[in-house]
């Protein structure tokens, strides 16, 4: 168990984390999602005790970070996978973990093969691909057999493949008991891993929730329509006393509409429709919404728009 209390960090003017508190529980996958600079990886570090805190308190089982004798075996990080030596072996810079930390030699082999870096693991780390990389980093966090996991942006860069595999590798330690804490700014790879989310944004929790809760809570759900017969079924609708959106091309939505009623109601006035079909919000539409006031750096759809505001006189093409 991670349990973060008031948990908040300061540069300067900039408050990168604020007053977080939250609790990583065993047994599940728990994703820590929020945009660009939210402070993901600064609350991770401070888990670590890389950064030390501005104000608040974070321990691990219980204890904070340094007074854990045989850290390795609590707690296995991947915070960053280029943090090796590129001159050692994928073997000596596990062995060198291993045996800095008290862990069997034994291990070194098991953990190779775990991730699947046994053919290489002669190679020198700089000539891994990022991938192979990643699996090295993986490979560290899992050296001395720890109760909790915690991996900053795992599946950056990597294949389907590699994607795959971490999905599975995550949710195989979360079903042995363990606690697995992984960021992410994408909250389509989440959707598919986590069980529970916390999701932060300019620092602040914004959300902790079981991740159909936050689907339910964040997601818009309407039934989309279209008919060959667009004013009589609005008229219908209308007296109905059923709120209606025009969503362009000819398309009606109805929010929080059931299909079945709209479909009865067009049938007894003998509507035709050439589409019926309820629509949830996709998470990543979800995780945008609750993110929106808190998104630091904004991507202008129209570059124009990005230049007027700041000032360059782009005038477009
Ligand atoms: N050493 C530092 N000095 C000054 N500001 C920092 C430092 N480290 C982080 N920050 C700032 O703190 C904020 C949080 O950064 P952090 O890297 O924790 O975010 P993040 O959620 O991990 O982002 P990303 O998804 O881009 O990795 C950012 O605005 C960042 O610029």
């Amino acid at each position: 168990m991670i349990e973060l209390a008031g948990l908040t960090k300061r540069y300067g003017d900039k408050v990168a984390v604020d007053r977080l508190t939250f609790a990583v529980r065993p047994g599940i996958v728990t994703g820590f999602l929020g945009p660009n600079g939210a402070g993901k990886s600064t609350t991770m570090r401070m888990i670590l005790g890389l950064d030390h805190p501005t104000a608040g308190d974070v321990r691990i089982d219980g204890r904070h970070y340094a007074q854990l004798t045989d850290p390795l075996t609590y707690i296995g990080a991947l915070l960053d996978a280029k943090a090796v030596h590129g001159g050692r072996s994928a073997y000596n810079h596990l062995l060198c973990l291993a045996q800095s930390n008290g862990i069997p030699k034994r291990r070194v082999a098991e953990v190779l093969d775990t991730v699947g870096l046994t053919a290489v693991a002669r190679k020198k780390a700089k000539g891994f691909s990022l991938g192979m990389g990643q699996r090295l980093g993986i490979a560290g966090a899992l050296l001395g057999d720890p109760r909790i996991l915690m991996f900053d942006e795992p599946v950056n860069g990597l294949d389907p493949e590699g994607i795959h595999w971490i999905r599975n590798l995550m949710k195989s330690l979360a079903a042995q008991g363990r606690t697995v804490f992984v960021s992410s700014h994408l909250m389509s790879e989440m959707a598919l891993t986590a069980d529970h989310l916390v999701v932060i944004g300019q620092g602040r929790l914004l959300a902790d929730t079981s991740m159909p809760d936050f689907i339910r809570e964040n997601s818009r759900s309407y039934v989309r329509i279209s008919s060959p017969q667009r004013e009589r079924l609005l008229d219908v609708l209308h007296e109905a006393g059923i709120t209606v959106v025009e969503a362009g091309g000819g398309v009606l939505e109805v929010d929080g509409g059931k299909a079945e009623q709209i479909g009865e109601l067009a049938a007894r006035h003998g509507i035709v429709l050439h589409e019926l079909s309820p629509q949830q919000a996709s998470l990543e539409e979800a995780f945008m919404q609750l993110t929106a006031e808190s998104v630091e750096y904004h991507a202008h759809a129209d570059p124009g728009a990005a230049a007027r505001e700041w000032g360059t006189g782009w005038k477009g093409a």
